[in-house]
């Protein structure tokens, strides 16, 4: 069984130009697959498709064999998704939040108490936990928005830029905190700018452009085909160089 199965997708906004055109995409459980593209190229909405914030008619989309748009329920005890935007509330402390999200996940009061306290933990926050999240650093808030995304252990965690404007510390410690969640066992879908980070982090990796996939395969044998040291290089080659926003 795969992690995600795409298939013949295709997607436009209304009243724009096609944005996703035909794609077929496998993820396979326990991968740390990267997808990367220019800005606009559609991965947001990508992640959006696949974790069912919006809806698709054109083609297939499965995560762990379920049909997304038949299965939104089901799907959302499996995935986690840790937006580019911050998903949390400003006014509210760090466990505020997780219980908050925690309770729309349908946890019972005793696993969201043991996850909150693990998390906070890992996530260098248990000093602040019980102050306003507004009051928090990038990076503070970064570590909430990812301790949100994995309260309910999921499956499958989807992070788009998840550690876009953080120092160098937290950008460690989340990178850190995610290597272990795959090493047991949550797939890890991901999309960042930050291509560095992205070599470090995925095994796997598909470039994406202009509705495209333009290369997929594991991140090494990639590399050595198109004979580049790091994904910059491939990604400048693929893609090419003029501004594309
Ligand atoms: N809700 C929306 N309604 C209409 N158009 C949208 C909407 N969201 C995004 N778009 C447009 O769709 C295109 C793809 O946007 P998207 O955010 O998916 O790209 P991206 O690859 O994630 O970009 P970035 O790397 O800048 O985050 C852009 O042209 C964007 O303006």
């Amino acid at each position: 069984m795969s992690a995600i199965q795409i298939e013949q997708l295709s997607f436009r906004y209304k009243g724009q130009q096609s944005l996703i055109k035909n794609l077929s995409l496998t993820v396979n459980v326990g991968e740390r697959f990267g997808i990367f593209g220019p800005n606009g190229a559609g991965k947001t909405t990508l992640m959006n498709l696949i974790t069912g914030l919006l809806p698709y008619e054109q083609g297939s989309i499965k995560i762990l064999d379920k049909e997304v748009r038949s299965f939104k329920d089901e799907i959302k005890q499996l995935i986690g998704l840790v937006p580019q935007d911050f998903s949390f509330y400003e006014q509210l402390s760090p466990i505020e939040n997780m219980q908050f999200f925690g309770a729309w996940y349908g946890m019972s009061k005793m696993a969201i108490k043991n996850k909150t306290e693990e998390l906070l933990q890992v996530m260098g926050l248990d000093t602040v936990a019980h102050k306003p999240v507004k009051l928090f650093s990038g990076g503070m808030k970064r570590r909430v928005n990812l301790a949100i995304g994995v309260m309910n252990n999921p499956q499958i965690l989807f992070l788009d830029e998840p550690t876009v404007g953080v120092d160098v510390q937290s950008r460690n410690a989340i990178i850190e905190f995610l290597k272990k969640l795959n090493a047991s066992g949550t797939t890890l879908v991901y999309t960042s700018h930050q291509l560095g980070e992205a070599e470090d982090l995925c095994n796997v990796v598909s470039l994406y452009d202009e509705g495209e996939i333009i290369a997929h395969g594991a991140l090494d044998v990639l590399l050595s085909t198109h004979r580049h040291t790091g994904l910059e290089g491939l990604f400048l080659e693929l893609t090419g160089r003029n501004y594309r926003d």
